[in-house]
């Protein structure tokens, strides 16, 4: 034991802990009696509230102990822990403090007990924990748990039905290693649970929001390139109604760019702040799809999160929802839309309340939908209630003017990422604007990034292309009986031109093949090209 020091504010006695040997400070009264054992944690507390200074009297003494806080029990006992300092001491805490002796009696509560419990320290000191919970003050004791298993014990407990309170229980030893108190520290929880609550709630949607972005971007100026009478015709339509509430379906083959379009509409809307997320409707099964767009209520189903989740329908609040391949929605879901876009509410799975959807739909397929309105596969009122406006984005080989822009467009884009300098030979071109691209845009794009990567020469050349078939247009056999003679001859013509170039990869190595000169063959395929865009 170390000598006896006087002080008269704990805030001196704090750098004491600064000693790695010291663990804790033990506390004398004025005349000399020991009172209790402070940690540091004790002691910030009490020096943090100001509570301590004077109001320990003229003098408190105090005497460092070694590194654990070995408490003089035989004198807390003779005095109390109502003693002050001590009581001061726990008064000053924030948290709340029950003390409980080794048979399970409570000693003493503090005041922060009592204000985060609101059960009175007069109503539980000398009482026995088993009789407190039997009366009900509290659901379970932790001090009787230490009591019993002799270890540092932490759980949550209710309090009036909602508050949550965070309860951890020390057992604390004499000298000789028996159990002598229980120290619990009480905590209000309430906040911080609500508020973990929120920011789960919040990582949640963040996590929906990323999973569900549309990963096109489009500004006021190209990247995008509208070049065609058709998807000119598209985007001014798209313009004109996307500062309105309007439902619309866009239609196209996939890759056509629908995607895009619905963006700009979003882009063009007041709207455009909020989030536009994207639903895949054929990318999952029906139950999951269910959940990700109404989300479900705590406990909807066996492995559902105990919380709930929020759909997608929540989360892009204050945006738009496009809903792609909405053809291959199934019917029972087609059913709970119908009320979203009629009603602006839907029902979470498992849930009893109807919740407000504030978003703009767009839906997008690639199906005939009122084909399969005929073939009772979509709701005939749902169709209706979607197509308000319906927007056709036509595949590319219907906008061929489009084709050689595009690739121009995106072969600048992939040296640039690629930090290359290709370009693309004059044929190479040619052959590509004859492709059908059935893959549309995208086949487009990713033909074209595949090339600017794994081309060995600047110029991508016939040689360096993969096989482009030419278009379907041109029928597969001959059209023997289709037309006059000179017809049937010019068709027999063209389609050997294009086999030739198709196996030879080149006008001249096709011409060579063919007998004929390289000029001659491009003029005659130019002619053709010309002939079916018209
Ligand atoms: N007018 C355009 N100019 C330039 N790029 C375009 C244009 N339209 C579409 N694209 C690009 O083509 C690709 C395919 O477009 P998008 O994803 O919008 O097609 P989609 O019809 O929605 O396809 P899917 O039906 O498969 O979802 C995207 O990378 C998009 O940026």
């Amino acid at each position: 034991m170390r000598h006896i020091r006087e002080t008269q504010s704990m805030a001196e006695v704090r750098p004491l802990f600064e000693q790695q040997d010291v663990g804790a400070v033990e506390v004398f009264d004025d005349v000399g009696q020991a009172i209790g054992v402070l940690t540091q944690t004790d002691v910030d507390a009490a020096v943090r509230e100001a509570r301590l200074e004077n109001q320990v009297g003229e003098c408190l003494r105090y005497r460092v102990t070694g590194d654990s806080p070995s408490l003089d029990i035989a004198d807390v006992s003779s005095h109390g822990f109502d003693h002050e300092p001590l009581r001061s001491v726990l008064n000053a805490l924030h948290d709340g403090v029950y003390i409980t002796d080794a048979r399970g009696i409570t000693v003493t509560v503090n005041t922060a007990y009592e204000r985060l419990t609101g059960i009175r320290r007069d109503d539980v000191v000398g009482r026995h924990m088993a009789d407190l919970v039997k009366a009900g003050y509290i659901s379970k004791s932790v001090s009787l748990e230490v009591i019993r298993e002799r270890r540092p014990i932490t759980l949550v407990q209710s309090i009036r039905d909602h508050d949550k309170i965070l309860v951890s229980g020390m057992p604390l030893l004499d000298n000789e290693g028996a159990l002598r108190y229980v120290i619990t520290s009480v905590r209000d929880v309430t906040e911080l649970l609500r508020a973990k609550h929120a920011q789960e709630q919040l990582a949640q949607i963040r996590r929906m929001r990323e999973a569900y972005d549309v990963d096109v971007r489009i500004d006021d100026q190209p990247p995008w390139l509208i070049v065609s009478p058709q998807s000119r015709a598209c985007y001014a339509l798209a313009r004109r109604i996307a500062p309105t509430q309007v439902k619309v379906l866009i239609q196209g083959e996939t890759g056509t760019g629908k995607t895009l379009l619905a963006r700009y509409i979003h882009q063009h809307s007041e709207r455009a702040e909020g989030p536009f997320l994207e639903l895949n409707c054929t990318a999952m099964p029906e139950g999951l799809l269910e959940a990700e767009l109404f989300g479900y209520s705590p406990g909807a189903f066996t492995g559902a999160a105990p919380r709930g989740k929020q759909g997608l329908l929540d989360v892009a609040h204050g945006g738009t929802l496009l809903l792609d391949e909405i053809g291959d929605l199934p019917l029972a879901l087609q059913a709970k839309l119908l009320k979203v876009v009629e009603e602006n509410r839907f029902l979470p799975v498992g849930g009893t309340e109807f919740r407000h959807a504030n978003i703009r739909l767009i839906c997008a397929t690639h199906r005939d939908l009122q084909q399969q309105v005929h073939l009772g596969q979509f709701r005939e009122d749902l169709y209706y209630r979607l197509s308000v406006v319906p927007l056709t984005l036509p595949p590319l080989r219907e906008r061929r003017e489009e084709i050689i822009p595009l690739l121009n467009h995106y072969l600048e884009h992939f040296n640039q990422r690629h930090h290359q300098d290709r370009c693309w030979h004059p044929e190479s071109l040619e052959l590509l604007a004859g492709h059908d691209w059935p893959g549309n845009i995208r086949e487009l794009i990713n033909l074209t990034e595949r090339l600017v990567v794994s081309a060995t020469e600047q110029e991508i050349t016939p040689h360096g292309l993969p096989h482009v078939p030419a278009s379907r247009e041109r029928p597969d056999s001959p059209a023997i009986g289709g037309g006059s003679l000179r017809e049937q001859v010019t068709e027999l013509e063209r389609q050997l031109i294009e086999t030739a170039l198709a196996t030879h990869g080149t006008t001249r190595a096709a011409a060579a093949a063919l007998g004929i000169d390289q000029s001659t063959l491009v003029k005659k395929t130019r002619r053709w090209r010309c002939s079916r865009s018209a």
